[in-house]
């Protein structure tokens, strides 16, 4: 991140206070800052209820037209915080609360309906949707991994010995991609991506498929990125895996920040509430949650500059 694109200035509030001083993020700390994002979808639904929403002018146009009706899907409503050097975030929470479409946003892939996403150098995303080619082998996708992620074709040749052994595949590497499990591609697409050693890598899930001994390789390549002053962005459902791997976590439940700290504190609360969902003791979960909101110190991100030279903002559309 260059000087001028620590733009971020984050003024801290608690919930039941006014925003207290203007603390401006220090220079070259923050990575990533996320900034009151909102992400609506707008998709048909087979529900009775949306059938009968709207105005009868649109219901009739929707019958006319052979059209489902459609409802809002608020996938993320006021996402704010500053990812700085150095942290691995991971990102737990619920089934639809929000974790990939923020991993999306951040990427690039999505533009959000409000709000903006800065990032101090172009993120790049694993997911266990990575395109690579199922028909070409994994040695021949991780050149083609590397090519296209901006390496030269020298450099794609000195990586792909450390790749294929960080992926840990054995004689599999020769085979087409089509005949792989899913943790083996998985497995492939976190090597490739780490092999690119991005200032910025966001994982998605893709490490919950690794056994023992690759959870411990991917950990230590974590560990590096980190030490290099990158950040890692981790969506898991695991909170055992956050625990481990991450210093800090954010919690999303509906599309919002319920608890933003420490990776342990922060999993561990995520953890007691979701076993007390499980176990059906609604109302004590969401005292859980409640307590989890009112902990949560709100921060505030503005972007003092439009688009601070040296950044990359991820989306065309602004704040208006
Ligand atoms: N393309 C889309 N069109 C409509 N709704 C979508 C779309 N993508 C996501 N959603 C909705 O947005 C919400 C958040 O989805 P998202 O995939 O971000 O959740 P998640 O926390 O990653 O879930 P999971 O843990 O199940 O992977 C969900 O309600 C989901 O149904």
């Amino acid at each position: 991140m260059t000087e001028h694109s620590t733009a971020a200035a984050v003024r801290e509030m608690t919930p039941s206070d006014e925003p207290k001083t203007g603390i401006e993020v220090p220079t070259g700390a923050a990575t990533v800052a996320v900034a009151d994002v909102h992400v609506r979808y707008r998709t048909p639904s087979t529900e009775r209820a949306a059938a009968a929403a709207g105005s009868p002018l649109l219901r009739a146009a929707n019958r006319a037209l052979g059209r489902s009706p459609h409802v809002l899907v608020r996938a993320l409503s006021g996402i704010s915080f500053v990812a700085r050097a150095g942290e691995s975030i991971g990102i737990i929470g619920r089934n639809g609360s929000g974790k990939s479409t923020l991993l999306r946003v951040i990427a690039g892939l999505e533009t959000p309906a409000r709000g903006s996403v800065l990032a101090e150098s172009t993120p790049v995303l694993l997911g266990v949707n990575a395109a690579l080619l199922p028909h070409l082998s994994g040695e021949r996708n991780v050149v083609l991994g590397l090519l296209a992620m901006g390496k030269t074709p020298a450099e794609a040749e000195q990586l792909t010995p450390e790749i294929v052994e960080l992926a840990g595949i054995g004689r599999a590497i020769y085979l087409p991609m089509r005949t792989y499990s899913s943790g083996m591609a998985s497995r492939l697409r976190f090597a490739i991506a780490a092999a690119a050693e991005p200032n910025i890598l966001l994982i998605d899930e893709a490490l919950a498929t690794g056994d023992a001994a690759f959870k411990e390789r991917s950990e230590l390549k974590m560990a590096e990125l980190r030490a290099r002053a990158g950040t890692v962005f981790l969506v898991s459902h695991a909170a055992q895996t956050v625990e481990e791997m991450c210093t800090r976590a954010i919690w999303l439940d509906k599309g919002r920040v319920i608890l933003d700290g420490p990776a342990y504190e922060t999993a561990q609360q995520y953890r007691w509430w979701s076993w007390n969902v499980a176990k059906g003791e609604t109302d004590k979960a969401e005292g859980l949650l409640q307590s989890a909101l009112a902990q949560r110190k709100e921060t505030v991100v503005e972007l003092t500059e439009p688009d601070p030279p040296g950044t990359v903002p991820r989306h065309a559309r602004r704040t208006p």
